[in-house]
């Protein structure tokens, strides 16, 4: 972990982020919030563990994570770039931001981590792609991969550019799945279950799958396999999910929206 960390903007991802870390051992005396209008359960936090909240005179730590909307760069940097020291690692979550973009903002940025967390952080079950300037010293890289460790799985890639792909499945894809669980019970009160009942199965059976997939050896297609009886009712589901314009065609045009639109959230 990282000696001092200041997180900027402690939303949904960095208050998820932040969840993680400070079960893995951040030390909270040792770590500073900015946030202008903070959520209650943030102020809760601050109080509850002695994190310092939108102190008056901060001081640049070893670590700024950047954990604002893309949008809200340019009329946050000017107060920002003061937090960062010479030695200070910037960490940015921003969708679609480059590092050329996070330069052009805050002057004083030399290390830059562009990092792409996804919300199952907060529990430490999260995914991170992450792609480090080459100013970011073997320690920088250290503490950026303790962060992400902290929150989860860690995959450095080698070009800056595919970062905008992770976003489009890792970044964004847990509402995918939550998606799934909501169509799914949507669907199974069509076909007669009381809501409650629905919601409840639906809720079970996503995150059951999920728990499956991740305690298994086996690739998700052979866990599938599983499931499908010949001749059976799964086989009748999948065939409608597995058709040319089904659920695969349905995955790569919404990856690919999402993917553009990152695109379109840099400069
Ligand atoms: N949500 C997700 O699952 C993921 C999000 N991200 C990235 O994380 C970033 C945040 O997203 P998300 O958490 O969803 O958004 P949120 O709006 O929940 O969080 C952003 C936070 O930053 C605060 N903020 C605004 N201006 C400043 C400032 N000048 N200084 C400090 N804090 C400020 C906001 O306050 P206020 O609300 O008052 O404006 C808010 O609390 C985005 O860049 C997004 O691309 C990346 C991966 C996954
Ligand atoms: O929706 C967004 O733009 C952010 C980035 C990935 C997940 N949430």
């Amino acid at each position: 972990m990282p000696a001092s960390l200041v997180l900027a903007g402690a939303g949904k991802m960095g208050g998820a982020m932040l969840a993680g870390w400070l079960d893995a051992g951040l030390d909270p005396r040792r770590t500073t919030i900015i946030d202008p209008v903070p959520a209650r359960p943030i102020v809760d936090l601050c109080a509850d563990r002695g994190i310092a909240l939108n102190p008056p005179d901060p001081e640049p730590g070893a670590v700024l994570v950047l954990g604002i909307k893309p949008q809200g760069l340019d009329t946050a940097a000017p107060g920002l770039d003061p937090l960062i020291g010479r030695d200070t690692l910037l960490v940015s979550i921003l969708a679609g931001k480059t590092v050329a973009d996070l330069r052009g903002r805050l002057p004083r940025a030399r290390a830059i981590v562009r990092a792409m967390p996804n919300l199952p952080a907060s529990i430490g079950r999260g995914a991170t792609g992450a792609c480090a300037s080459s100013e970011v010293s073997p320690e920088q890289r250290a503490a950026a991969e303790a962060l992400f460790a902290a929150n989860g799985a860690v995959a450095w890639l080698a070009d800056e550019a595919q970062i905008d792909a992770v976003t489009a499945v890792s970044g964004s894809g847990p509402a995918y799945v939550f998606l799934l669980a909501e169509t799914l019970a949507e669907a199974g009160i069509a076909a007669g279950l009381e809501p409650d009942v629905a919601r409840s199965l639906a809720r079970a059976t996503v995150s059951g799958a999920g728990a499956l997939l991740d305690a298994s050896p086996a690739e998700a297609a052979e866990l599938r396999r599983n499931v499908t009886s010949p001749g059976g009712t799964t086989a009748a589901a999948l065939d409608v999910l597995m058709r040319e314009d089904g659920l695969g065609a349905l995955m790569r045009e919404a990856v690919a929206a999402a993917r553009r639109r990152a695109g379109e959230l840099s400069g």
